[in-house]
């Protein structure tokens, strides 16, 4: 007879997209989020006995998350989740913990005017709360960030073999989507505060050196982050490096001194790494659900 037990489960409605708009001046302000709510805990009979006693509809959740951005206004999306966490896990008892994601997509001013925004689509913010009965882990982030430097980039004292052909440069484009997520080791923080600086750093740490390959960039950007931020723990990286060829005009008598590019949109080098904090406890269960490195 074979044996078969459930494991691992989580259950939630994904995506809701939350607007809100906070009109307490003349001056507007605008949260939009895209929130997933999942719970875990005691759920084992609404999968293996159809019972549903258990099984808070994930039409409720979905309520709530509109109710809480109401209620408490959206302060940073972390503060948001970390709400609906407390909210769920206390509200019922055989929910034990879960998962909550928000991702925020920004908005600036037109012109400085109090209402009126016009999507910013530098990058869009992430985050992802894991509760594990008392435990909460807070991984912020943010992804499709596009940077480019124009110079202060090359790629040499790579190893060659029959299949090289690529040639050593001293200069050349570096250009990358940026998607990055970060760990706090708690979540006594200003959420908004601390993305803003961790951003700052990446941008900034992006300028000021001159990169031998992405891979050395990446971790200068990571570096800088654990050195400035004391409650971030880890921080990951996913880019793709994208490549831009000079384009040989030789054909019509035309030089090209790194001037004009084809800009590739596939297939893309993918530089992926975690920047670690010293002697700090890993968290892998807190890293499960993200798709992909990051
Ligand atoms: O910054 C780079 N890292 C690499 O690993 C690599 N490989 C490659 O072909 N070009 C580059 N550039």
């Amino acid at each position: 007879m074979t044996e078969v037990v459930l494991g691992k489960n989580q259950y939630g409605k994904a995506q809701n997209h939350v607007v809100r708009i906070n009109r307490d001046n003349d001056r507007h302000i605008i949260r939009d989020l895209v929130v997933t709510s999942q719970l875990r805990g005691d759920l084992t009979e609404v999968h293996t006995k159809g019972d549903n006693a258990h099984c808070v509809p994930t039409d409720t959740q979905k309520n709530t998350v509109f109710a809480f951005a109401q209620k408490y206004d959206v302060k940073s999306p972390e503060n948001l989740i970390l709400k609906l966490s407390d909210h769920f896990t206390s509200e019922f008892d055989w929910i034990s913990g879960g998962r909550w994601a928000a991702d925020e997509y920004r908005w600036d001013r037109i012109n400085d005017n109090d209402h009126c925004f016009v999507q910013n689509k530098q990058e869009v913010r992430t985050s992802v709360l894991v509760t594990d009965g008392d435990k909460k882990t807070v991984i912020s982030g943010f992804k499709d960030l596009t940077i480019l430097k124009s110079t202060e980039s090359g790629f040499e004292g790579y190893p060659k073999d029959q299949y090289t052909t690529l040639k050593e440069t001293t200069d050349r484009i570096m250009s990358t989507d940026v998607a990055t997520r970060w760990r706090y080791n708690t979540t006594d923080v200003d959420f908004d505060a601390v993305y803003d600086s961790v951003k700052n750093i990446i941008l900034t740490k992006f300028t000021d050196h001159y990169s031998r390959a992405l891979q050395e960039t990446l971790y200068l950007m990571g570096k800088a982050v654990i050195e400035a931020h004391p409650e971030i723990d880890e921080i990951k990286f996913s880019c793709p490096n994208k490549h831009h060829f000079v384009y040989d005009l030789s054909f019509c008598d035309l030089g090209n001194n790194n001037e004009t590019h084809y800009a590739a949109d596939r297939p893309f080098g993918l530089i992926e790494a975690t920047v670690q904090r010293k002697g700090a406890a890993e968290d892998e269960h807190a890293w499960m659900g993200i798709t992909g490195f990051c």
